[in-house]
């Protein structure tokens, strides 16, 4: 079976939902059976995590949404905007290196999603600055990837991500290769975005501590195959900011994705 996708919200039946994949296989060339079955529904507007085990799977959920990838069986289906033709045109993707074009200014990277996509070069250039100015890079358009620190290159990532103006963002580790001042940086910022701009958010991670910071949900998976062991919803004072990850709510909510993380590990998680 292939995905299930069509031009607006109603026909698709996702009415509420922005994402939804039902009894979802996927069994790569080599036989590897990655995923599955997995079944998946995320509201318009949440943000969940996806955590799990190395190789359970978590990248080949977000490339089957971003139908970079067909399932092997199973309904995978994406809200669109009415009128909407170009697959993944609603879904930007963030992943974990920036894959920044060395040779070209900040403001071309970040305008490149916009250039193949055929907008005047005048719009795509405002739309550019636009999108660095919401990831606090609106004084870096006009330098170049090799003046960045990493902090830096991945905001610049993300505002190529947000110029389309996506519905869907999904982040495949983005903060993992960053130090831990940058990473809790980034993620404040993250959450203020979220906030402000109302995109539906799918971000995978291995960090338990990144997963409850961010999310409203923690969506946690079985080794591969993967398929969900638990769902976990995460409930604070909104807006969370530091404050919730020095609270005994924060830890509580911790040792809780951990124990269905790794059963075995979790008496040992100390806080
Ligand atoms: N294109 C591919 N061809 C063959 N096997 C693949 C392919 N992509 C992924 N796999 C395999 O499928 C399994 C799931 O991979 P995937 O990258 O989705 O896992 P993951 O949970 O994101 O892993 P990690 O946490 O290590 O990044 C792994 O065993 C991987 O080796």
């Amino acid at each position: 079976m292939s995905a299930d996708r069509t031009s607006s919200a109603v026909e698709t039946g996702l009415t509420h939902l922005a994402v939804s994949l039902r009894g979802v296989t996927k069994t790569y060339g080599n036989g590897i059976m990655a995923l599955g079955p997995f079944d998946l529904a995320v509201r318009k507007g949440e943000f969940i995590s996806l955590l799990g085990p190395s190789g359970c799977g978590k990248s080949t959920v977000l490339r089957l949404i971003a139908e970079l990838s067909a399932p092997s069986s199973g309904i995978v289906r994406v809200a669109r905007h009415e009128g909407e033709v170009q697959p993944g045109h609603g879904i930007g993707f963030v992943f974990q290196e920036p894959t920044l074009m060395p040779w070209a200014s900040v403001r071309e990277n970040v305008r490149l999603p916009l250039k193949l996509g055929g907008v005047p070069k005048a719009e795509g250039r405002a739309r550019a600055d636009a999108a660095l100015a919401s990831v606090g890079l609106a004084d870096f358009a006009d330098s170049f990837p090799r003046e960045l620190s990493g902090g830096m290159k991945m905001r610049v990532s993300l505002a190529r991500a947000l110029v389309t103006d996506p519905d869907i963002l999904l982040m495949d580790e983005p903060f993992a290769a960053l130090d831990e001042i940058t990473r809790f940086r980034l993620n404040n910022d993250l959450l203020a975005l979220w906030r402000a701009l109302g995109k539906t958010v799918i971000f995978v991670t291995h960090s338990v501590f990144e997963s409850v910071y961010l999310s409203q949900r923690v969506v946690v998976m079985t080794a591969r195959p993967g398929r969900i062991r638990a769902d976990i919803r995460i409930e604070t004072v909104e807006p969370r900011g530091e404050g919730f990850r020095t609270s005994a709510a924060y830890s509580d909510y911790c040792r809780k994705v951990s124990a269905a993380l790794a059963p075995s590990y979790a008496g040992q998680l100390t806080l």
